[in-house]
């Protein structure tokens, strides 16, 4: 029995890494390797054109015609007809099996896009070759694939449905062709287990939530209010809005940070590490001065726990006897935008709004200390404007507008 590069067994396959939505701006990309093997597929659709396309790096004009024909089969020709999807594959580095796993990596990418796959039962490709010796070896590293005398790269799913089928070098007898299905077909079933064992983990909690594409920001707030006042702000930009609530199973994060900064980066950056996706975060809060600055970072949990209502009547309570030229009081929003695991480059934006605080709460909108914060300017407590008014002047409003002329170009960094 001869031994293998890296001391496998002749029916073993590598151990397999997959990065789901690998790309910040390419919610369907993978980074995806096998042993040290690693390829980049993104893929997306677009309307300007019909048909699939597939463009690759480190790949052969044969090679790229053989994945388009494999792939065809697989997406809905219907769909095909109107829209185009575009597949782009780049080898990093190639330690065997490129095009069996060209194949799969493209898989994965089109599993993150909706709807594109036809079928449920996903279909993985294998390299298989036979020895000098006669022997036959699953996913042979480039070291083998370079003595091997014949190859062959197999399209198959796990219930052995055979589809493409490559074969190279020289021929072989039919008794040696069957021994490479079979083994091409138990490297399938293995390779399936991990894709599917690395998808379930990663990426359905998630998919489950529904994945938002690139037209949607991730907000980190559980506060209903600060998510109605955002949905409103990025609305005018075309842009959708998904929150925590939309995402119950993610953990709660602790704010531990000493500055509404910390605070908001620390929820940013979580979140953003947890789904793989921009997340931007708020961290916000109200500052008296009669109170030297109190409840500042605070304001959320100012009457012990999360509690508007007690939170105001906390307030009141501290200012009693405080007249009303010295009630002064500022309103802060810090924003942080952040990438994946990128906590060195968030971007953060700040707003400021100046008002008073009433002794009597005034209006039903909004959220928080809303009733009791008057701005002169309106004549009107933050709770007495519209929810369009109040983005006209909030903190964070004032926040939002400082992001908008810089974010799409930080994301796109
Ligand atoms: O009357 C208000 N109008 C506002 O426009 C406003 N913005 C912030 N605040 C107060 O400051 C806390 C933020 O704390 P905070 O940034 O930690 O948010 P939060 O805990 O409510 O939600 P999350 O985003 O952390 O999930 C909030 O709870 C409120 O008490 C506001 N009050
Ligand atoms: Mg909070």
């Amino acid at each position: 029995m001869m031994v293998r590069t890296d001391n496998r067994a002749v029916n073993d396959v590598r151990p397999l890494q997959v990065q789901w939505r690998y790309l910040t701006q390419q919610p369907a990309s993978v980074l995806w390797q096998r042993g040290i093997t690693k390829i980049m597929v993104a893929a997306y659709w677009q309307t300007k054109a019909a048909g699939l396309v597939v463009t690759g790096t480190g790949l052969t004009a044969g090679q790229i015609d053989w994945l388009q024909a494999a792939l065809l089969p697989l997406v809905s020709a219907e769909a095909l007809t109107q829209q185009q999807l575009v597949v782009t594959i780049t080898t990093l580095e190639n330690d065997g099996g490129q095009l069996a796993e060209a194949f799969n990596a493209t898989i994965g990418a089109l599993q993150l896009l909706p709807d594109t796959l036809l079928d449920q039962q996903v279909p993985c490709a294998v390299s298989v070759g036979v020895m000098a010796d006669q022997t036959t070896l699953v996913d042979l590293t480039l070291a083998e694939e370079e003595i091997a005398i014949s190859q062959m790269t197999m399209v198959a799913t796990a219930q052995e449905q055979v589809g493409a089928l490559t074969l190279s070098g020289q021929p072989v007898d039919s008794s040696l062709f069957n021994e490479l299905i079979l083994r091409a077909s138990q490297g399938c079933t293995r390779t399936t287990a991990q894709f599917q064992a690395s998808f379930q983990q990663a990426v359905q909690p998630v998919m489950a939530a529904g994945i938002p594409d690139v037209g949607t920001i991730v907000i980190a707030t559980k506060n209903p209010g600060k998510a109605r006042e955002f949905e409103a702000v990025f609305a005018k930009a075309g842009l959708k809005v998904k929150t925590l609530l939309d995402y119950p199973e993610l953990p709660e994060i602790d704010e531990t940070g000493q500055t509404f900064e910390a605070n908001a980066r620390l929820k940013a950056d979580q979140i953003a590490a947890i789904l793989k996706l921009p997340v931007l975060a708020d961290d916000s809060g109200l500052m008296v001065d009669a109170l030297d600055g109190r409840p500042g970072i605070y304001s959320a949990r100012f009457a012990g726990d999360h509690n508007d209502a007690g939170n105001n009547a906390k307030l009141l309570f501290e200012l009693t006897g405080v007249p009303t030229e010295k009630r002064t009081a500022t309103f802060h929003s810090t924003l942080a935008f952040a990438k994946p695991d990128r906590p060195n480059e968030d971007l953060v934006v700040e707003g400021n709004v100046a008002g008073r605080i009433l002794g009597i709460p005034r209006g039903d909108n909004g959220f928080g200390y809303d009733p009791l914060f008057y701005v002169p300017e309106l004549d009107a407590s933050m709770a007495e404007l519209s929810l369009a008014q109040k983005n006209q002047v909030s903190h964070r409003a004032r926040a939002i507008a400082n992001l908008e002329p810089v974010w799409r170009d930080w994301l796109a960094d």
